[in-house]
């Protein structure tokens, strides 16, 4: 089943300063099946934050269409947008964004209390969550008292939490050393492998070889596309670092 439908996106930007403008995105479409882990990928400027903030419903694009479920973004009032995103997004960023007042128990269940739900739901919830990531020691202590990938894990865990549609990542693994990277990464393939859909932006070759597809940006446009089939994370990484010297070399243009 379609869980995202990505429909002829534009972005185009007006800058006051010029009078110019930006063409971030140019006509793209791509879909995303129910149960999916897929990166974005492309060069610092390719359009990828662009691309995410409409996914997120942060923005809207100039012209397209995004479904998520059958439903169209673009119909989605501004004011409705934040609880859009609580019902049915998670969000997981590069430095955690947890809030530094709050311990990890509140942390999690921030979504949730946004939400109105019952004490009795709050407590359910955050059983599952903390046993499936494995935070239960944690819950007590403060974001500060954590290690980096153990924030990334409370972070995650409140992504979880209202059990969204959609994990959107964005450089989940930038702030972290390579073996915490790794537990991080195996822990999205875990959730992936329990159908959770995971659309992660990220810069890392490494990062990427643990999603299923990984799609190429450049320009705007959409370059390329790998699909992992059964490759492992250490041939597909191969793939995804040659395809990244075409995209370079300015090929396939
Ligand atoms: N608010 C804005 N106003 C004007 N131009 C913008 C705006 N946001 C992005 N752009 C331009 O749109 C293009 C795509 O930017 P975007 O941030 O989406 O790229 P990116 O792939 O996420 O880059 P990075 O990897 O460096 O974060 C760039 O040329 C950028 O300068």
């Amino acid at each position: 089943m379609t869980l995202l439908d990505v429909q002829h996106v534009k972005k185009i930007y007006a800058t006051k300063a010029t009078s110019l403008e930006v063409q971030a995105l140019k006509d793209i479409s791509f879909s995303i099946e129910s149960g999916e882990f897929v990166t974005i990928m492309g060069e610092s400027g390719s359009g990828k934050t662009s691309l995410l903030n409409i996914l997120a419903t942060l923005d809207k694009p100039t012209t397209g269409d995004v479904l998520l479920e059958g439903q169209s973004l673009m119909t989605i009032e501004e004011e409705e947008s934040a609880v859009f995103r609580r019902q049915h997004l998670g969000f997981v960023f590069q430095d955690f964004n947890l809030l530094d007042n709050f311990n990890v128990k509140d942390n999690i269940l921030l979504p949730l209390v946004l939400n109105n739900r019952s004490l009795a739901e709050l407590e359910s919830a955050l059983n599952q969550v903390s046993d499936r990531m494995a935070i239960e020691e944690w819950l007590d202590k403060y974001p500060y008292e954590l290690s980096g990938g153990q924030q990334q894990r409370v972070a995650i865990a409140r992504a979880l939490i209202n059990q969204p549609k959609l994990l959107l990542a964005d450089e989940p693994t930038g702030a972290l050393d390579s073996n915490t990277s790794r537990e991080i990464l195996t822990l999205f393939e875990d959730l992936n492998q329990q159908r959770q859909t995971i659309l992660m932006v990220t810069h890392s070759p490494l990062a990427a070889s643990h999603s299923n597809r990984v799609i190429f940006i450049k320009d705007g446009k959409l370059f390329h596309q790998l699909y992992r089939g059964t490759l492992s994370t250490d041939d597909f990484l191969i793939k995804i670092n040659q395809t990244l010297s075409l995209l370079q070399t300015n090929g396939g243009k």
